[in-house]
């Protein structure tokens, strides 16, 4: 039955199933501005909310005066800490394990902290009484660095003195939070003292922010007659946030409905709980009315979770040859003034650990200390799955310099490091156990396709011209090789507040021979009503036209821990295939009665049950639906229907290859990049389409990660970049052509053997960019410059070196 004969291909053609670059069915609506996001819910009597924030980083609030505020027509309430005492809401758990304050509970932070909330008949009558609530501080010192809040006296969270221990374990300071170590430390120590060469480096990858085109918000409405909640929001994770606004509002979880809308972007910026949500619920039950939160795009700069922010030292071992002996990672996490870090619970610093990367290093070990300063509170993902942007910046990096050290070409050292085919499943030092991959494959054909060897000829000579004064430009060429590791997962090692990290699918199909499936995850303009629908149709071998995909209602959508870190289709995904594989075993049942033969003799063929040699007598699967509902099957239950809950049991680890080629203006700090190529591995791929267009979204989110964007503090930890002026979002003016590529290692665990590829491009492109301008300067003795190399800090890097005498 293999062999696809033209009529086969056709069918399989109508099915729109796996590889079919299928047109985004969720664009007409998009493209026609007839999204429904929570700013477009409406309703009858609906108030507005509004925060009082903090100016100050760190200040006691001696005093809240309302009044002024509350005799302004049109307001309706002031909340504050002490309104949300008596309900023990001024408070809230973080995913972290820490708690952090929902109103500034006797003291702030950091800049931008919640202080009191207004309700107000509508959004400028709330802004104008946020400006008449009085305020009284008294500044206090303000620590924006993690390395002197460790040494300071000055103890930032008071309601934690004295407290020895946390979630994750002992503090070793009032401004410690925790130390996460993994790996063999003796081990790592003995190869290190005893290796040819040892090379160690320090960077600190900033503190940037999601910035998704939607800001943060929500509608809360509380039915006081059935003593119903429904929340409207731009939530990541729509069933998270129903089991936690049950706890911590005693509210029945039946009586609570969620639903994510459309959602503008979410790249990890809505996976936490924010005071917002909170305080929007507390003045709907309160006032009996709906209440509309919104932030504006300060607000979100400034008070929501961003990312990053960790100083990273390495120490490499390896023989002269080059090949790795040993790896030593220390970090210090900067995590603001709450520990707000989304990751899975047993993970403080995610999954850091996989920043032994793509190579085949036997000893390995790493501790981060997590720090409290007066900055945001947050750490979440920003594309990437929990910190593994930082482990594949770190790792590459550290591959650049060893080569720098040996004198060596960066791609070879890659090369003759890189974990060989025949070594997965890959046991990693750190833990981790790499399911598939095919890295030096990938590898030949990216340098291939780019003429690596050509390009490095051509760099070679533009230095000779620089150095002859012919020319004032000097071109880099960046390499990456990154590993992800998406898809938790894993039910018993991965948790958020004690919910297992497993994801759900719901079919139905109807009598006619069309579906609906709901799941779990809620997509963010990924894509999900079309690729969902092809994996069905291709199980079940329906046209994925007539597949309605629907997610983000708690009341209809199977329970699902949502989507952030590229997990929605190795694990929703995943839980589609088995759900679909449930309704194919039935209709399998349902094709032989009709056929009138055992079950045993009708096989699957695209869209039908054939009798095995006898093409001719089949049963589409539309007449199986029909017949689902319409004749009584001795011993089948009526209709066709299946749900399943998948636990994985591993996660994904897709791969990639990028190169970029830039050429710098030394005089000027201007990097123009001329070529980009990413080669990317996500195992079997749903829709290439949509796949080009997450590696287009992702690479443009590195290059403004490692080319400009930053959330950057001052002494006095005001934030200087709370603005689109300040804050760096690339246009179309600003990105380059970017030639994608891909091979195909399928994941052999996974059902359809597809891994995720979200937030690949970002892990991989944010080290492939810097890599590009450091690598320009390397023939002049640069080892490493921190990002972001904005053009000021490109300038500065080419006059360090003395390239402008
Ligand atoms: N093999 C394969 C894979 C995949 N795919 C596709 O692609 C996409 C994606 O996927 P994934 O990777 O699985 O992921 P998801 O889960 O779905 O999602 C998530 C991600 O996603 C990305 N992308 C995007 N896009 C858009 N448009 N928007 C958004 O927001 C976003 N975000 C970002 C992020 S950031 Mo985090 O949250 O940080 O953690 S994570 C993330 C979808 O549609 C799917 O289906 C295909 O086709 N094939
Ligand atoms: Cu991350």
């Amino acid at each position: 039955m293999n062999d696809l004969t033209p009529e086969r291909e056709e069918r399989s053609a109508n099915l729109k199933g796996l590889g079919c670059s299928r047109k985004r069915v969720e664009d007409a609506r998009f493209t026609q501005g007839k999204g429904n996001y929570v700013d477009d819910v409406k309703m009858p009597g609906m108030l507005h909310g509004d925060f009082v924030r903090s100016p100050y980083a760190h200040a006691r609030v001696v005093s809240v005066n309302k009044d002024a505020a509350l005799a302004l027509d049109g307001v309706v309430a002031v909340l504050t800490a002490e309104d949300l005492a008596p309900l023990n809401l001024h408070w809230m758990p973080t995913l972290a394990g820490d708690k952090q304050m929902v109103l500034a509970d006797g003291k702030v932070l950091f800049q931008g902290q919640e202080v009191a909330f207004v309700v107000a008949r509508d959004r400028y009558v709330a802004a104008d009484a946020v400006e008449l609530v009085e305020v009284e501080y008294e500044e206090l010192p303000v620590l924006t660095d993690p390395f002197e809040s460790l040494k300071s006296d000055v103890v930032l969270r008071e309601d934690l003195a004295g407290q020895t221990t946390g979630p994750h374990g002992p503090r070793k300071h009032h401004n410690h939070i925790f130390t996460w170590e993994q790996g063999d430390e003796t081990a790592t120590n003995q190869v290190l003292e005893s290796a040819d060469v040892v090379v160690e480096e320090s960077m600190y990858y900033h503190r940037t922010h999601p910035c998704p085109l939607e800001t943060c918000g929500c509608v809360a409405s509380m039915d006081k007659v059935n003593g119903k909640l429904t929340l409207w929001g731009t939530f990541q994770a729509p069933h998270v946030v129903r089991t936690v606004a049950s706890m911590l509002s005693g509210i029945e979880e039946h009586n609570i409905r969620v639903i994510s809308p459309d959602i503008g972007g979410g790249f990890g910026n809505k996976v936490g709980v924010y005071p917002g949500y909170i305080c929007s619920i507390v003045a709907s039950i309160v006032t009996g009315q709906p209440v509309k939160w919104v932030e504006d795009r300060m607000e979100n700069l400034m008070a929501t979770a961003f990312a990053r922010d960790y100083w990273m030292t390495g120490k490499i071992a390896a023989t002269k040859e080059g090949k790795i002996t040993g790896l030593h990672c220390q970090v210090t996490a900067d995590h603001g003034g709450f520990d707000a870090c989304a990751d899975p619970t047993k993970f403080p610093a995610g999954f850091m650990n996989i920043c032994t990367g793509s190579y085949d290093i036997p000893v390995a070990y790493l501790a981060v200390d997590g720090v409290y300063t007066n900055k945001a509170p947050g750490g979440v993902s920003y594309r990437c799955s929990f910190r593994v942007t930082e482990a594949v910046y770190f790792i590459e990096r550290m591959i650049e310099v060893l080569a720098i050290e040996l004198d060596m070409d960066a791609a070879e050292l890659r090369r003759i490091n890189f974990i060989r085919k025949e070594q997965f499943p890959y046991q990693s030092a750190l833990g981790w156990e790499y399911d598939s991959g095919d890295y030096h494959t990938a590898w030949d054909k990216a340098l291939k396709t780019v003429d690596y060897d050509g390009l490095r000829k051509e760099q070679a000579e533009r230095v000779e011209a620089f150095k002859r004064g012919e020319t004032r430009t000097l071109m880099g060429i960046g390499l990456s090789f990154f590993t992800e590791i998406v898809g938790a997962g894993p039910v018993k090692n991965c948790d958020i507040l004690g919910m297992g990290m497993f994801d759900s699918c719901e079919i139905r199909i109807h009598p006619t021979g069309s579906a609906i499936a709901r799941l779990g995850t809620i997509s963010q303009g990924q894509g999900h009503a079309t690729t969902f629908a092809q994996i069905l149709a291709s199980e079940i071998g329906l046209s994925a036209d007539s597949i309605t995909i629907e997610e983000g209602d708690t009341d209809t959508a199977p329970y699902g821990l949502g989507t952030y870190g590229s997990r929605s289709t190795p694990v929703a995904g995943a839980a589609a295939a088995m759900a679909g594989r449930k309704i194919r075993a039935k209709a399998q049942m349902i094709a032989a009665y009709l056929l009138e033969v055992h079950d045993d003799d009708v096989e699957f063929d695209v869209d039908r049950f054939v009798v095995k040699g006898v093409p001719e007598r089949f049963k589409t699967m539309k007449d199986i639906a029909y017949a689902a509902y319409n004749q009584a099957i001795p011993g089948l239950e009526l209709g066709l229907e299946a749900v399943s809950y998948y636990d994985p049991p591993n996660m994904t680890y897709p791969f990639g290859a990028y190169v970029c080629v830039m050429d710098i203006d030394v005089d000027t700090g201007v990097p123009e990049i001329r070529r980009f190529y990413a080669l990317d591995d996500c195992g079997t791929r749903i829709n290439p389409m949509i796949i080009e267009g997450q590696v287009h979204g992702g690479l443009t989110e590195a290059l403004a990660v490692a080319l400009g964007q930053e959330i950057a503090y001052d002494k006095m930890g005001n934030v200087k970049t709370a603005t689109l002026m300040d804050f760096f979002l690339p246009t179309a003016w600003e990105v380059p052509n970017f030639e994608t590529d891909h091979t195909v290692t399928p994941s052999p665990h996974h059902p359809i053997g597809a891994k995720g590829v979200g937030e690949s491009p970002h892990v991989g492109g944010v080290p492939c960019f810097s890599n590009a301008v450091q690598d320009a300067f390397r023939a002049f003795g640069l080892r490493h410059t921190n990002m972001p190399h904005d053009h000021w800090r490109i300038w500065q890097t080419a006059n360090d070196l003395g390239l402008h005498e």
